[in-house]
């Protein structure tokens, strides 16, 4: 089983993602960027203010595919219970929410589906994907406002990706309240993950 963990940077999923490594010591536990060569591509990226938005959403993607094809998938293969922090969802929702504020025009193509759509081929989607929401000033309070993502008005338009992604499938989202304490985030989260393995 695959699951997810999503939200706005400092929503708080690697705390909760180092939590639940500790209750499941036999899972997969992984994220995105990677540590690849890959991912440090997509931390070059990261860094670069001009970088060239369609080129960023395609080093995610490569990141993506090496991480789907070197540990996603072998193992699922071998039964395990992966959760990775961080996945599609969040190019969907950040990389989208950067072409739409680019002059990019894709075709006319709503930014939203066309990301989704060069995953669509290649991609696993997630079995479940555990949404942290938090609002986006105390979402770039807390993660430091340290690169270009964190800023208030870049996290609310990729909020309102993150909601049009929950519309269209909310059979997958468990939406948790990320702005209560860390202990009641973090014990809310392990249930549904306990859950959802038993179901
Ligand atoms: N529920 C919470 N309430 C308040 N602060 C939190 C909470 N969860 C995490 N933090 C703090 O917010 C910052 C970002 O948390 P982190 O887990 O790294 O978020 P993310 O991985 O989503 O960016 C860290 O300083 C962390 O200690
Ligand atoms: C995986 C991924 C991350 N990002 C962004 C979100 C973060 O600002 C940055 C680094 O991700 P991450 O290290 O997970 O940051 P955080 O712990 O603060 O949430 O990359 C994308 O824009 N698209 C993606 O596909």
């Amino acid at each position: 089983m695959l699951i997810t963990l999503e939200g706005l940077d400092g929503s708080g999923k690697t705390t909760v993602w180092e939590a639940l490594r500790e209750r499941h010591p036999d899972a997969t536990f992984t994220r995105e960027p990677t540590d690849s060569w890959y991912g440090e591509a997509v931390a070059r990226s990261i860094a670069a203010d001009d970088a060239d938005p369609l080129a960023e959403l395609f080093l995610y993607t490569a990141d993506h595919a090496n991480h789907l094809s070197e540990t996603v998938r072998p193992a699922l293969d071998d039964g395990d219970l992966v959760v990775s922090d961080r996945y599609s969802d969040s190019r969907f929702a950040y990389q989208a929410a950067t072409l739409a504020a680019s002059d990019i025009a894709l075709d006319g193509r709503d930014p939203l589906e066309y990301v989704k759509s060069i995953h669509a081929p290649f991609s696993r989607p997630p079995d479940a994907t555990i949404y942290l929401d938090l609002d986006p000033r105390t979402a770039a309070e807390r993660a430091g406002r340290t690169n270009k993502f964190e800023r208030d008005g870049y996290l609310a338009a990729v909020r309102d990706n993150y909601e049009r992604l929950i519309d269209a499938e909310p059979e997958r989202f468990v939406r948790v309240d990320a702005t209560r304490s860390p202990e009641a985030v973090t014990a809310r989260v392990a249930e549904v993950v306990a859950d959802l393995i038993e179901n």
